[in-house]
């Protein structure tokens, strides 16, 4: 099958981060309204789709255009040249030509819509399901999928025709299964891309089911390779099956552009006219869809230019051995982590523990600050809270509690409503986090209709109240902008407004001005000190920066290699820390950046915006 159909002829979308910044994430191209013009406008485009649709009209209408039936007879006219009444002349039997090209197409062109339809319906859901989920099925599917690709389509279709009868239709069932790999392997390749981006993990955090984010966040993306592939796939078909029919092998029956060839043929010598109409109408068939595919693919490949995220600068130090002195006392009423170890498994059957017995709490309108070198388990931590630990990690061992009740171990859709009320979680890259393909308004729109069951019009009235809470000016006009069109800190805003849009009592930032510039980080993280204190939120503010702990966080827990070495006050840890493993954080800021303005309490700080 490989040699015979296009296999993943449309390679995935690249997106304007992975341009930008060469990374290997695939996030969609956006695929705005207006391809459809915009495909109008590309020349070649705009000639592939005419010479198509006039095709496909013609075919339709053959009861119409056509001077005859096709089947109808005269031997006494066999070979006449074109007349006013049958314009293309007649063939070998005395039928009108003209007439065979119209009801042919609508045999030819039938069948390869058969064949589109069986191999969209078995490769696409497939795809999307390998793809998203992985894990077995995904093996599995795999496995099936490459042992069709390696049988030879041609062969297959004549054993096929051998055992099931010279049936066109079946054929072209059979021909739908052999081509339903390509599907197969565009769309899973795509999905398993995108299913790994921040946006999707962005959505799934706001509570959205993974139905719907296959639908909102994924299908879109798989959208445009999938019309070019089907495109590509069609002429594949019809070729195919017109190659059945000229070896004689179809059913023979029915008039089909194949069957015509096969006729012409056998007269090329005495009439060798005959050829060219077929031909002719089975080459602007092919060639229009060919090219119809390479101006799709430049339309639906355009790209948009969402900023890509900056890269975090770190500050690598040498940690020291770790000691453990942790959160005692009562537990906190609103987040408790008691105990808690993150294990991921590895390829080869061991476990790989990578937080060890974190010990936490964050009281109701606290902000604490999570202080780390990177890989020291920070996010993972954050990440068990709110449900999300990448495939192969699950929480070894501990207690979590929100609002007093355990949540290690919840089913998703348990975790799902916890994420879309009590906590909200703000992440690291603003950019990454939106999904380019739809507006800002459309982005906050959808998780508050879903979580809060409010009609669009609530909803969107909510989303514009949101965005003047996190102070956005003109956020009639914001709602309408895609991601690119707005800055880092503007995203920021938006993915804080998300945050909020379910009133959430925890608020859980992972670095949330790592990707920003300094003016903008100290205007983002005025915006979270006023929304802790007007609505008395916990944060758990994620971090590595020491700058922002001592500027916003009541108390530190300072980590490394997976343990917390220290806790206490943003005072006590910034002036005198005990641990070696903290003094080297703070050593490592003096060292890299200028002085900051000396610590104040809480109290004595300004709360002006
Ligand atoms: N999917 C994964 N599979 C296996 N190990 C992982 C996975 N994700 C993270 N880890 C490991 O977990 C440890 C902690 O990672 P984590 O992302 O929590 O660090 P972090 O402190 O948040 O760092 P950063 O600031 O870079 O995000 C690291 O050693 C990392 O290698």
């Amino acid at each position: 099958m490989s040699d015979n159909l296009p296999a993943g002829a449309a390679a995935p979308p690249r997106t304007a981060h992975e341009a930008e910044a060469g990374s290997g994430s695939a996030a969609p191209a956006p695929v705005r309204g207006g391809a459809v013009r915009r495909l109008l406008r590309n020349p070649l485009g705009a000639a592939s789709a005419a010479v198509l649709l006039l095709l496909v009209v013609a075919v339709l209408l053959a009861p119409l255009l056509a001077p005859q039936a096709p089947d109808v007879s005269s031997l006494g006219d066999a070979f006449a040249g074109p007349d006013a009444a049958h314009p293309l002349g007649m063939d070998s039997a005395g039928r009108d030509i003209l007439s065979r090209i119209l009801y042919g197409g609508r045999n030819t062109l039938g069948g390869a819509l058969i064949a589109l339809a069986v191999a969209l319906a078995l490769g696409v859901p497939s795809g999307l399901y390998a793809g998203y989920y992985g894990g077995r099925f995904d093996s599995v599917a795999g496995w099936g999928v490459n042992l069709v690709m390696a049988l030879p389509a041609m062969v297959v279709l004549l054993a096929s025709r051998a055992i099931l009868g010279p049936n066109v239709w079946v054929l072209m069932i059979v021909l739908g299964v052999l081509a339903s790999p390509s599907f197969f392997r565009l769309v899973r390749g795509i999905v398993a891309g995108v299913r790994k981006e921040l946006y999707v993990d962005a959505a799934r955090v706001s509570g959205l089911s993974d139905t719907r984010i296959v639908v909102r966040h994924i299908l879109i993306v798989v959208r445009g390779p999938v019309i070019i592939q089907v495109a590509l796939v069609a002429g594949v078909a019809i070729g195919l099956q017109a190659g059945l029919e000229f070896l004689g092998v179809g059913s023979g029956s029915s008039a089909t552009w194949g069957a015509m060839l096969n006729e012409a043929f056998q007269n090329i010598q005495r009439a060798p006219l005959l050829m060219l109409w077929p031909g002719l109408a089975l080459g602007l068939t092919n060639g229009a869809l060919v090219l119809l595919a390479g101006a799709l693919r430049d339309v639906l490949e355009e790209r948009g230019g969402p900023d890509g995220g900056r890269a975090a600068s770190r500050t690598r130090v040498k940690p020291p051995p770790p000691a453990a002195p942790a959160e005692t006392g009562a537990r906190s009423p609103l987040l408790s982590v008691r105990g808690l170890t993150v294990v991921y498994g590895k390829p080869d059957g061991t476990r790989k523990q990578v937080v060890h017995g974190v010990d936490l709490d964050v009281r109701p309108g606290e902000i604490v600050g999570l202080v780390g070198e990177s890989g020291s388990g920070k996010t993972q931590t954050a990440f068990s809270v709110l449900g999300i630990l990448p495939e192969g990690g699950r929480i070894g061992e501990g207690s979590i509690t929100v609002g007093g009740r355990e949540v290690a171990g919840l089913p998703e859709r348990a975790h799902r409503a916890l994420r879309g009320g009590t906590v909200a979680y703000v992440p690291q890259e603003p950019m990454s986090n939106l999904d380019p393909a739809f507006t800002i308004g459309s982005q906050l729109v959808e998780p508050i209709r879903h979580v809060l069951g409010l009609s669009r019009k609530e909803a969107a009235a909510r989303a514009l109240d949101l965005l003047r809470l996190v102070e956005i000016p003109d956020p009639e006009r914001t709602m309408r902008l895609y991601p690119h069109e707005i800055s880092g800190g503007m995203a920021q805003r938006v993915l804080i407004a998300g945050a909020m849009s379910c009133d959430p009592e925890l608020l859980i930032a992972d670095e949330p001005t790592t990707a920003l510039d300094v003016l903008v980080q100290a205007e983002i993280l005025n915006l979270l000190r006023r929304l802790q204190q007007d609505r008395g939120l916990g944060v758990l503010l994620v971090t590595h920066n020491l700058g922002v702990v001592a500027d916003l966080c009541d108390r530190v827990a300072v980590m490394s290699e997976g343990r917390i070495v220290e806790t206490g006050t943003a005072e006590s840890i910034v002036h005198s820390p005990e641990h070696p493993y903290t003094r080297s954080l703070l050593g490592a800021v003096l060292d890299d950046a200028p002085a900051r303005e000396p610590w104040q309490p809480r109290e004595a700080r300004s709360t002006t915006v």
